[in-house]
């Protein structure tokens, strides 16, 4: 039966004064490949920033769903800085690697955004290091 065959698995769509953050694969689901990382949604109220950080081994791919943003980057090593306008409208995939300070500005006064996330490693906190622009 299709019900013993398929799974419904509960997430949790953790919201703060920002917007909110859902991941959609955590990559501890059975029936993966062996090796994958995680999937996520993250949303931003107008105004506000999401990321704002490095990793130190995870390799991050991004897709704006809905809305507008400014995309910051610097590379911590060379210290090169770099700009991104993205519009939902134009859809484009963003593959920021490890060592790549990231943050997504939300440029609107009134939409929010939503961003589409796939990260090659599972969440560990330790990955993270604090970054300002
Ligand atoms: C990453 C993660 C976060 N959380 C909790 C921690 C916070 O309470 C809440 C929001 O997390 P964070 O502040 O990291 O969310 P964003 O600022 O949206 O950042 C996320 O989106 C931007 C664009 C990135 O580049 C980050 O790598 C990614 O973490 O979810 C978890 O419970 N599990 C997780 O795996």
């Amino acid at each position: 039966m299709i019900k013993d065959k398929i799974q419904i698995i509960k997430r949790n769509k953790i919201e703060d004064s920002r917007g909110w953050f859902l991941k959609v694969i955590t990559g501890t689901e059975s029936n993966l490949p062996k090796s994958t990382g995680e999937v996520y949604l993250t949303l931003a109220n107008p105004g506000e920033m999401k990321g704002g950080h490095y990793h130190l081994l995870a390799n991050e791919w991004f897709t704006l769903i809905t809305g507008n943003c400014l995309l910051k980057l610097q590379d911590v090593k060379t210290k090169e800085y770099k700009e991104i306008v993205l519009n939902s409208n134009d859809p484009v995939t963003i593959y920021v690697p490890y060592g790549i300070a990231h943050a997504f500005f939300n440029t609107s006064k009134e939409a929010d955004f939503i961003l589409l996330a796939y990260s090659d490693q599972l969440f560990n906190p330790v990955d993270t290091i604090n970054f300002s622009f």
